[in-house]
């Protein structure tokens, strides 16, 4: 299992700092949508060039316009994009498209989509790379949120998959059991008083 970096940061200094500090422990590095919205697919150059040999993920979270966004994001360096499950399948076709010119992948992010194991199904078979089983930050908010439902979903979705929506150093080990293809950790690593340390025992915990 990959373990990916979420930045969820605000600025192209404190996401090359922190990338600067993790990246030798982690496999993927995201720019995070907050980063994104608030620098630009600058950001996504930026580290792409600090760290060439990582798989660089621009969470662009795509509802719309699906070949024109996704093909902006690889031309500022992005190896994967993100595309929203509840976009049209079009929208989705569309990012692949864009991916299959690229050499490059689809992540299509499940955030908000009631049925998880359909719209997988249904997504996968538009070629998208994997599929992310997430709970974003205002569900993981919610009374009640517990990390098994987009376990339970993944395993029973038979699809390449990750999983994102608080993974820290005390589930990552049921990510790894219920057969993800990457384990996505944002606040476990950015908001950690060592986030170094925070990675290379995500990482640790994982091999
Ligand atoms: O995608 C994310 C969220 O929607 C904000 O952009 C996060 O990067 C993702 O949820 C991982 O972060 P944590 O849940 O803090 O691990």
């Amino acid at each position: 299992m990959k373990l990916q970096v979420a930045l969820d940061l605000l600025t192209i200094e404190d996401a090359l700092e922190l990338a600067g500090k993790v990246a030798e422990h982690v496999d993927i590095i995201e720019l995070g949508t907050p980063l994104i919205k608030a620098e630009g697919l600058s950001a996504v150059t930026a580290i792409k060039e600090a760290h060439p040999t990582k798989i660089v993920f621009a969470d662009m979270k795509t509802m719309d316009a699906g070949e024109l966004e996704a093909d902006i994001a690889f031309k500022a360096g992005a190896d994967l994009v993100s595309v929203l499950g509840t976009a049209d399948d079009s929208t989705i076709a569309g990012a692949v498209k864009a991916a299959q010119s690229h050499n490059k992948g689809i992540v299509v992010d499940l955030i908000g989509v009631a049925d998880k194991v359909s719209r997988a199904k249904e997504a996968r078979a538009l070629d998208a790379k994997f599929i992310e089983f997430h709970a974003g930050l205002d569900e993981q908010a919610q009374p009640g949120y517990d990390l098994r439902g987009l376990l339970n979903a993944g395993e029973e979705a038979r699809v390449p998959f990750s999983v994102a929506g608080g993974v820290n150093a005390s589930t990552i080990g049921a990510v790894q059991l219920a057969g993800a293809d990457v384990a996505v950790a944002g606040s476990a690593i950015y908001s950690a008083a060592d986030p170094e340390l925070a990675a290379k025992e995500l990482k640790a915990a994982i091999q």
